[in-house]
Order: C-alpha cells, then structure tokens, then sequence
C-alpha cells in the first residue's frame, strides 16, 4: 500500500515572529489522514505552528482559533454562516444576512442542534456563555467543510462530555486534524498521533497507542 501524501514538510525549520524563533530545528512531516494532538506547556508554540500551517494551505483548512472572535451583534446562525462567506458571491450573502435562504437554513439549523445550539440560532453571539460561544467557533469551522481541520484548543471552554462528543464529530468529518489540547486523555483517546513540544523544540513524535498519560504529562513538568 502507498504512503499516504504528505501536506506538510518542515526540514529543520525555524519558526517565530519579525525574526525572532519560537520553534527551533523543527522536522515534522504531516500526512493525509493523520489526527495530531499538539501538546505542550503555554507559550511553547503551539499556536505558532499551527498558525503556519493555516497559512500553507488556506484553501484546504477550516480553522478554529483559540479565541472564538464572534461577531457580538450576529446571531449564532450568522456567525456560522460566516464559514462560508469568502466563497459566496456578496448577493448571497447579504440575502443570508437579512433573510436566510431555505438550504443553508437548513445546513445550519442541523448543525446547530448537533452543537447542542438549537436554543441559541437566532440570540446574538455577544448574549451567549463562553461555553457556547466556542461551540459557536467549531460550528462555523465545521461549517467550512475543508479536508483538514486546525483547531488552537478548540474544546477548552467545554465540559468533559461535550469536549469528547466534539472532538469525535470534528475528527469524523474531515480527512485530517491537527488539535493543540491541554488534555492529555483527550489527546490520547481523539488522536491517533501526538506531537509533543517543549521550550519551543519538538520533543515528541510518536502514535498514540505507544504512549500513556504519565508520558504526556512529563512535557508539563519543570525540570
Ligand atoms: N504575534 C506574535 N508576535 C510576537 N510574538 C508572538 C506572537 N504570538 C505569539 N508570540 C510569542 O511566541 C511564543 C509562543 O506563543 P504561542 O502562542 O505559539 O504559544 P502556545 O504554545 O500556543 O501557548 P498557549 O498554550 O498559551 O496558547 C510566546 O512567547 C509568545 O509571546
């Protein structure tokens, strides 16, 4: 059987911000259908990578940013919608924005109810919990519809049971995913492979059913 192709190549890479490194010596070879949790302590880059990646290929990537970054005044429902919004033409949106059209009223109101937002479609964002708010992030990434999805901890404001039920419903529907996550069991139970990085060096590589939580959980000790 072929390898599966490779969608992203970094060969002893430096990446960091106006010529300053945040991840050193970085060798990491991503390919189709890998689901990578992406651990390590704050500050070590994962939003760095994971920002680089978005912007190898933004055509392929939905992407759910660690901060929801809503539009307050929108309801739920347009704020999902604007997943889709580059790649209408501007009648289509603005008939969205002042009335829905009946297929993406459709698309949405079914994806809000598996979001466990049905009771939220129509309040605006800015009246809603933090919880739902970065519930209302995933569904507006979801609703992109890319092979690869990036999410910067995209479930960290959700309880234990809606985390898991997300992570499975954004690992079944897109080809690859690339998570940075703080839970260690998460990372282990959603993903089949975890990249570990410590004072911005990649530390750890390696599937999921080689490693235990107490391994993880070493890439957040201090010594
Ligand atoms: N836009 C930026 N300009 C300059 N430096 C930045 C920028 N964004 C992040 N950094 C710096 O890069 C380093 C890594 O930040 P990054 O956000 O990638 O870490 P992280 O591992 O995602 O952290 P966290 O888990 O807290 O989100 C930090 O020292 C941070 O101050």
């Amino acid at each position: 059987m072929s390898e599966p192709a490779s969608l992203f190549q970094f060969h002893d890479a430096s990446l960091g911000y106006a010529g300053q490194p945040v991840l050193e010596a970085l060798n990491l070879n991503v390919r189709q259908g890998d689901k990578i949790a992406l651990l390590g302590e704050s500050g070590t880059g994962k939003s760095t990578l994971l920002r680089r990646l978005r912007e190898l290929r933004p055509d392929e990537v939905a992407w759910c940013p660690q901060q929801p970054g809503l539009v307050p005044v929108l309801s739920t429902f347009h704020n999902i919608y604007m997943g889709r919004l580059a790649g209408n033409p501007f009648w289509y949106n603005l008939a969205n924005l002042v009335k829905p059209l009946a297929g993406p009223k459709k698309e949405i109101t079914g994806l809000a109810s598996r979001l466990g937002l049905s009771g939220q479609l129509w309040q605006p964002a800015g009246a809603l919990s933090g919880g739902q708010q970065s519930r209302v992030s995933l569904g507006r990434a979801l609703y992109q519809q890319k092979p690869v999805f990036i999410g910067d901890e995209p479930v960290s404001a959700l309880d234990e049971r809606q985390a898991a039920d997300l992570l499975t419903l954004v690992c079944e529907r897109h080809q690859t995913v690339v998570l940075a996550l703080h839970n260690v069991e998460q990372a282990l139970t959603h993903c089949t492979r975890i990249v570990g990085l410590r004072r911005g060096r990649l530390v750890l590589d390696a599937p999921s059913r080689d490693l235990t939580p107490a391994q993880l959980r070493a890439l957040y000790t201090s010594s």
